[in-house]
């Protein structure tokens, strides 16, 4: 940006709100100039450079959203926030889908307003982060064009659905999203949606005062203004229970939340990027989804394709996967057989990269250190066949329920062993054993709690 204020271009028919617009720019130090028609836009466009533009939905001889074409061929780089009318979402989401970084509804408030001028000249600053995409593996074409689908997503501030089988990397995307943007400096709050309880879902997201409820011994923040800045990653959306849909849609519209036993209300300025290994569109058409809050999140779909979908991939990952583990370990990298290498090669991955992290970590612990051979992979031999099982995501034959055990049980049952054995394996280091188990270490813990399977040590152990 030049060492002279940045230059913004209001664009409105209505001449008290540009008026406005151009006084809150001025006491901000910023250089304005005013449109009061689509073509006078246009035409300012050509004849200057500017830093951002604000403009209105509604232009007498045209729209916002023909202005925003014209600036993605003619300024694709400038960013631009759109204004609209109380409670037209969808022209907003509209909006965003044709390249405007955020937008504002009327009556504006001037608190919001300048929030929003700061976070679009913040935009342009973002420097490159070579750094984070090179350690997101994937030169296969689906990843290069999903590569750079993020380089532009980063830019805008639309929410996002990340979609993708479990382990193809939904959170890493999510991530790499968050430091190309221009909230990279805030805070980055992934929560999985599945994990909490449903009765402390609320007090989770936005927060409690201390006493609300029993077990409410101090205030707590919640997730919401713990990412205020930032980006917030509801993972598994999916799971979120119907009443608190509601309030989360409430939340993402309103820009403020209310924690439990509190009378005010806090602001809260985030990004919302979500993700599910299900399918959104059959959750809302089966009513598990709300449709509203389904349009608010899903305004742009990015698809992480399936590891079997891009093999050729593997052998960097591979490579990759190896070197961080060994370093890890203050271990020389090891070498892998091309047995090993076949096998690898020949295998589905339904569990995608997570499981070939998973398996090359139980590799490297079994080769001691030197060269992986195809025992030490211990694939299973019946998925191994890639040919066959092409599209399975099934791991072995589930174990069969016992008729006098409930659904709900049997799961549990399940669920039990699988953390045991993980912590088992980790001598009860629960970050590492949620690790292995895929999840994170809160989601974890609430596990934990559920099942009755916490130790009364469990405080002091760990990080969080
Ligand atoms: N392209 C990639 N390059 C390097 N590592 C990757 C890549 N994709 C995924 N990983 C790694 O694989 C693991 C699983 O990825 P991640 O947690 O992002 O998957 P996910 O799709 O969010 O999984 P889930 O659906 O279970 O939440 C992580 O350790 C991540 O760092």
């Amino acid at each position: 940006m030049s060492a002279e204020a940045p230059h913004v271009l209001v664009v409105d028919d209505e001449a008290d709100l540009r008026e406005l617009l151009v006084i809150t720019l001025g006491r901000m130090k910023l250089q304005a100039t005013a449109a009061d028609s689509l073509s006078t836009a246009k035409q300012r466009l050509k004849e200057a450079h500017y830093d951002l533009c604000l403009t209105d939905m509604n232009l007498g001889d045209g729209t916002g959203l023909e202005l925003l074409q014209f600036i993605s061929q003619y300024c694709p780089t400038m960013p631009t926030a759109v204004i609209t009318a109380y409670g037209s979402m969808k022209t907003a989401t509209d909006a965003m889908k044709y390249g405007a970084y955020d937008f504002i509804a009327k009556p504006v408030a001037l608190d919001r307003l300048r929030q929003l001028i700061e976070d679009g000249l913040g935009i342009n600053e973002v420097e490159e982060h070579h750094e984070e995409e090179d350690n997101l593996i994937g030169d296969a074409p689906s990843m290069v064009a999903l590569k750079s689908q993020v380089r532009k997503l980063a830019r805008s501030q639309a929410p996002i659905y990340i979609s993708g089988e479990s382990g193809s990397g939904k959170e890493r995307i999510a991530r790499l999203i968050h430091t190309l943007g221009p909230r990279r400096e805030k805070p980055f709050v992934a929560v999985n949606c599945g994990a909490i309880p449903s009765e402390l879902m609320e007090s989770e997201f936005f927060g409690h005062r201390k006493g609300a409820f029993t077990g409410a011994v101090e205030d707590r923040k919640g997730l919401f203004r713990e990412a205020d800045g930032g980006t917030l990653f509801l993972d598994e959306v999916a799971d979120l229970p119907l009443h608190m849909q509601v309030k989360l849609l409430r939340a993402i519209q309103e820009k403020s939340v209310r924690p439990v036993g509190e009378a005010k209300e806090f602001q809260v300025n985030l990004r919302i990027l979500c993700a599910t290994h299900k399918n959104l569109e059959d959750e809302m058409e089966e009513g598990r989804f709300r449709q509203d809050l389904f349009y608010r999140l899903n305004v742009i779909e990015a698809h992480v394709p399936p590891l079997r979908e891009r093999r050729e991939d593997i052998p960097k990952l591979v490579r990759h996967i190896l070197d961080r583990l060994s370093q890890a370990w203050e271990i020389p990298p090891p070498s892998v057989s091309s047995d090993a290498v076949n096998a690898i090669g020949n295998y589905a991955f339904p569990g995608n990269v997570r499981e070939l992290e998973n398996t090359l970590e139980r590799a490297l612990t079994l080769c001691d250190g030197n060269t992986i051979l195809p025992e030490h992979l211990r694939l299973p031999s019946n998925r191994s066949g890639l040919a066959s099982n092409r599209s399975s995501t099934s791991t072995s034959p589930p174990p069969i329920r016992p008729s006098e055990q409930s659904l709900e049980e049997f799961l549990q049952e399940i669920e039990k062993q699988e953390i045991l054995k993980a912590l088992d394996t980790t001598h009860w280091n629960r970050t590492a054993a949620a690790k292995k188990l895929g999840m994170t270490f809160r989601s974890l813990r609430y596990r934990l709690k559920k099942l009755e399977l916490d130790r009364d040590d469990d405080e002091t152990d760990d990080n969080e």
